[in-house]
Formats: structure tokens, sequence, C-alpha cells
């Protein structure tokens, strides 16, 4: 790999000569490293990890061309793939990795040794989950880890904990077989304690496979599953049994459908908007919700905060040849004249999408469910003012925390008499299991079990929907 940001903080590099005169030893080490087929994907992969655990991005953006660092520099399109393998496994299964780890490193982590906790991950996740040769993921972990100086001294140490690994892996596949010790013990926690101990090991159970890729088609769901090698599922969506890359599928490039979890394709509809209405979509970017309020033939704002996600709804939008009006601002202080009907898929914690976005379980912290409610609190308030009398109000969040979802709408109805919910029934072609007893809309990711994992699963999402008075 030739992206230097790939190696931080390594100290002063020494000089050597090469043909073309003085380099610095780090960059000589890259380009000898960049020659050991498997080796970038490796590194790039430890890199990923650390830049998501440890620095709290997301997953999806270290894989962004946008990127910055970019660790993928230089990597061929196998390479790439093979890194994305590594970094998803690794972080779907973290809490079970490290505790093998810790198991296995009697001493525990040398202080100060740089990458080397995420080279050991990345190593773990490839013997335990995925389909890597064994050699091949010891004796790269090993060659990653005398590549950096910090880092260097300890290759002897991995080699030992990676080959004990492999000799005891039955015994630690069978401690990774529920999940259970795959999620952030405060998280755990969590869910034992606001659904229970049986839904929190379903969530968990859930949590540790990849999920299916479901899309939402502009019509005909029937032809569609059967073009695509899906099923249409009772809300609707079509849910796909194949994991080829997405725009090599039938109909992506003339924008027939889009990727949306089943889940997130149902805010969008209970918000039940009619041709030429006025409609606000307040947190809109990427664009999965805009794109079927546009679909809808609604005069659509869609608003977000972020420019760079602006950018990709109008890319989504301009594939699918819908049209919405983009605006970029802060939702909590957006001034117009009233809409019919708004949308509030409001930014959250994001734990009933850990399926599709393992990251979001170990890029949170719990102080943050009460900044983001907190901020959901204030986007509800400026959507009451910009609700007209007897329009519509839908908010939703893919979280599982109650904070965001139940606990944030029965506070608003309270601070607003002239709001009313407007229960979900099955009328709107969403499954009983799917409603809570308040007529809210609840998903757990443990719902609609299936026998074949490649059709099992929806994300958690949060929905209510509120009428204005007239
Ligand atoms: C859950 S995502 C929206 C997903 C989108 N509705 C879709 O279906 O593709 C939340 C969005 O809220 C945006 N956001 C966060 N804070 C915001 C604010 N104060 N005002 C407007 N948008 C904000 C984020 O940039 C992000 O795009």
């Amino acid at each position: 790999m030739s992206d230097s940001k790939s190696f931080p903080g390594r100290s002063k590099p020494g000089r050597h000569s090469t043909r073309q005169g003085f380099v610095p030893a780090e960059a000589a080490r890259e380009a000898e490293a960049a020659k050991i087929p498997g080796l970038p994907a490796r590194l790039a992969a430890a890199a990923i990890i650390g830049d998501v655990v440890q620095g709290g991005h997301r997953l999806d953006e270290c894989f962004s061309p946008q990127a910055v660092p970019n660790r993928l520099t230089g990597l061929d399109p196998r390479d790439v793939a093979l890194t994305r393998s590594i970094a998803t496994a690794s972080l779907r299964r973290l809490g079970v990795i490290r505790h093998v780890l810790a198991e296995l490193l009697e001493k525990g982590l040398p202080r100060q040794a740089g990458r080397l906790e995420y080279t050991l991950i990345g190593a773990a996740a490839q013997l335990l989950f995925l389909d890597a040769a064994d050699h091949a993921a010891i004796d790269l972990a090993v060659r990653a880890t005398k590549l950096e100086p910090k880092t260097a001294p300890y290759a002897n140490m991995v080699n030992a904990v990676l080959r004990n690994l492999l000799r005891r892996r039955e015994e630690f596949l069978e401690l990774a077989a529920g999940g259970e010790h795959d999620l952030p013990p405060w998280l755990a926690q969590r869910w034992r304690k606001h659904y229970s101990e049986e839904t929190a090991r379903a969530i968990a159970a859930m949590y540790m496979k990849e999920p299916p890729l479901d899309v939402t088609v502009k019509s005909d769901p029937a032809e569609w599953a059967e073009r695509l090698d899906g099923v249409v599922l009772p809300t609707g969506s079509v849910r796909l049994k194949t994991h080829a890359p997405i725009p090599e599928l039938p109909g992506y490039a003339e924008g027939e459908w889009w990727v949306q979890d089943a889940a997130a394709a149902l805010p969008a509809r209970l918000l039940g908007v009619r041709p030429d209405e006025r409609v606000l979509d307040m947190c809109a970017a990427p664009g999965g919700k805009t794109a079927q309020l546009a679909l809808a033939r609604a005069h659509v704002v869609a608003l977000d905060r972020s420019a760079e996600r602006l950018k990709m709804l109008a890319a989504n939008l301009s594939r699918l040849d819908l049209r919405a009006d983009v605006a970029v601002g802060d939702a909590t202080g957006y001034q117009a004249q009233p809409f019919d009907a708004i949308l509030i898929d409001a930014p959250c914690s994001a734990t009933g999408t850990a399926r599709r976005h393992p990251d979001a379980l170990w890029t949170k912290k719990p102080g943050d469910i009460e900044t983001l409610a907190a901020l959901q609190t204030k986007m509800l308030a400026r959507a009451a003012l910009l609700t007209k009398a007897g329009g519509r109000l839908v908010y939703c969040t893919c979280s599982l925390e109650p904070e965001e979802g139940e606990q944030q709408i029965a506070a608003f109805l309270r601070r607003n008499p002239d709001f009313r919910r407007e229960p979900v029934t099955e009328a709107d072609g969403v499954p009983a299991e799917f409603i809570n007893r308040d007529g809210d809309l609840r998903t757990l990711p443990c719902f609609w079990p299936n026998a074949d994992a490649r059709l099992a699963g929806i994300d958690g999402f949060f929905v209510a929907r509120l009428i204005r008075q007239a």
C-alpha cells in the first residue's frame, strides 16, 4: 500500500539509498509491503478498524473516495473487497474477538503498541469467521507487525497468540455461536432492561449475521423480485437472495429501484403524501426517503445540514430521475411557510442498524443517547411550528433506545396539545407485530426470523405519525 498516512505516529523515518535517490525508510517499507500479496489489504483493514474503534469514524465513510485518511489508496479492487470483508467481520464480531484475545494475551496488550491490537483483531476475524487461509492470516499479521517500528518487537508474540487461537478455534467458535459476546455490555444491558433477556439475545443472534439486501422499487415489486432473484416482503420491499455488486444488478443503472432496508421504507409511506402536497424532508440525505416522497409526486424540500451528504442525495435522485428542492441548513432553525406534511428521520444512535453498520455499536457511548435525544427534541419543536393546521408529521429513528423513540414522542405530545397521534394500523400495510400498544411502529432486528439467514431480520426502527389539529 502506498498511502503513507496508513502509518500514523511513526517516528522520524530514517533514509536509505535507492536507485532513484534517497527516500524515507517508511515509503520504502510500504513499497516492499505492496509487493507481498494480501499484505496491503491486511494493513488497510487494521488501519480502518483503528479509525472506527479509536477515531470514531463510520465504516462506510472509511471506504468512500473522500475518506480522510484514505487507507485504500493504491489498492486494487480485489484488495479493497478483502479489506472491506476483514474490517466488517472484525467489527461485527468485535466483542467476542476481544474476549478471545483477552484470554490469549496473558499479560494483556502492550501499552503504546500502535496498531498491534487492530492487526490482531483483523487476523482473529479471518481465523474465526472468514474463509481466508489460516497460514496467510497468521503470516501476514506477523509481517504487518514487523513492518511498523512500534509493533515490530511483538512479532513473535503475535505469532504465538494467533497459533494458540488456531489450536483452540473450536472452543472459541462455540463461545461465539450465540452472538452474546458481540454486543458492547452497556447496550446489551439496556436492551435486556427495555425489551427482555430473550429479546436482547435474539437481537445479538441477528447482529452476528450478514443482512440481506432490500430494495424499494418504483413499481411492480413482483416483476422485480423475479428479475433480481428475490422475494416480495409483506410490506412491499423486495429482498434479494444474491450478493452481487449493486451497480451490476438489472434495473440499477436505469433507476428502477434503490437500496433501502424494509423498515426504512415504512416512515415515508406512513406519511401518505398526495401529488402536489408541499412536503419537508427534514433530515434528507442520502435520500432514500426523499425518493419515496418524490415518487409520490409531492413537492419535496430535501433539507440536510451536510452539503456533502446532499451531493449523494442529488446523485441518487438523478439516477432515479426524481426531483426535489435541495436545501442545506440546520433543521432546528429552519424557516419556511408551513408544510402539508413533514418527515423527520432524525440523526440518532443508529443502534437498530448494526446488521448493516456493525460500527454503529462501537462508535457510540452512553452519553451520546442523551445528546442525540436533545437534538431530536429541538427538531420536533421546529417541525411542530412548520406543520400546517391539519397537516401530518412523521418522526422516526433507526434506534432501539426508547429515549430516541417512545419517550421522545410521549414528551412531544405532552408539550404540544394541538398534536395527536394518528395510530399506525394494519390498514397501512404494516404487519401487526410491528405496531406497539400506543399505535406507533417499533421494529426490532430479530423480527422476521427465517431459517434461511439470507432472508431474515429487519432494521430496528421507531416511527410515530402525528396530526396537527385543524
Ligand atoms: C438518519 S440520516 C437521514 C437518512 C435519510 N432520511 C434517508 O432516508 O436516506 C440523518 C441525517 O440528518 C442530518 N442532520 C444531522 N443534524 C442535522 C441538523 N441539525 N439539521 C439538518 N440535518 C441534520 C445528517 O446529516 C444525516 O444526513
